[in-house]
């Protein structure tokens, strides 16, 4: 569950600003729902989503994660144990330069302290998958920018997290590609993992009708 109740957040110090990144968002996704996030360029789309991955914290409001309620008083062992419940894809991936794409995606199992079994297993499953079957020992910078986005999505996913946070997914890919990502993430939310995904891909909202977060100038202008 992801319950947001007239949160506001502002990049920088407040002093000097126009106006906030984002002002008084209000909404509630119920675990294993599916939101698109809306909006044009520089709505705050990447901000909200940055929000609810804890890279930072509400200026005001109540925002509740999972049943945790996030405030500034918090507790840091509790935002790191969130924090592992909840995977986002960044619109520029954020892979590890050094590890191959295997490690990349197996970097999340670990941190869980899988059996390295196991890992190898899933992220090879996961990887042959996602059509990169035969470049799990390749590292990023050897791929394309629609390889490395598939490798991000694929290391979002495969610790099954409660909450998937995407940002742009698959604007690097081809649309046989976007299909099969967002038809798995349209599955994962059937097995209760909730998922916002942001896009300006019309095309594949058409394809995939489900209710959305308007964004403008950060403030929610339509939950529907
Ligand atoms: N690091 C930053 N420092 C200061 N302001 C920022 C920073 N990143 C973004 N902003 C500002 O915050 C606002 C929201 O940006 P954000 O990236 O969240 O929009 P967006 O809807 O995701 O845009 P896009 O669709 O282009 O990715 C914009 O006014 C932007 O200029």
């Amino acid at each position: 569950m992801i319950r947001l109740e007239k949160v506001t957040w502002q990049h920088g110090p407040s002093a000097g600003r126009e106006r906030e990144t984002l002002a008084n968002i209000s909404f509630a996704v119920p675990q294993g729902g599916f939101r698109w996030l809306l909006g044009p360029s520089g709505a705050g789309k990447s901000s909200l989503l940055r929000l609810l991955h804890l890279e930072a914290l509400p200026r005001s409001g109540t925002c509740e994660l999972l049943g945790t309620s996030i405030t500034p008083h918090v507790k840091r062992s509790a935002l790191a144990r969130l924090r592992q419940r909840i995977s986002m894809v960044h619109q520029d991936y954020r892979l590890m330069p050094t590890l191959s794409i295997a490690d990349n995606v197996g970097l999340p199992l670990r941190l869980q302290k899988r059996d390295e079994d196991e890992v190898a297993q899933e992220v090879s499953t996961l990887l042959t998958w996602m059509g990169l079957g035969a470049r799990q020992s390749s590292c990023p910078a050897e791929l394309s920018g629609g390889e490395q986005q598939r490798t991000a999505i694929a290391r979002a996913v495969v610790s099954r997290p409660a909450i998937i946070l995407a940002d742009e997914p698959t604007n690097a890919l081809d649309e046989a590609q976007a299909v099969r990502v967002l038809t798995m993430l349209r599955e994962l939310t059937a097995m209760g993992t909730t998922v916002i995904v942001a896009t300006h891909n019309d095309a594949l909202v058409r394809r995939y009708p489900a209710p959305a977060l308007h964004l403008e100038h950060g403030k929610l202008i339509g939950d529907e």
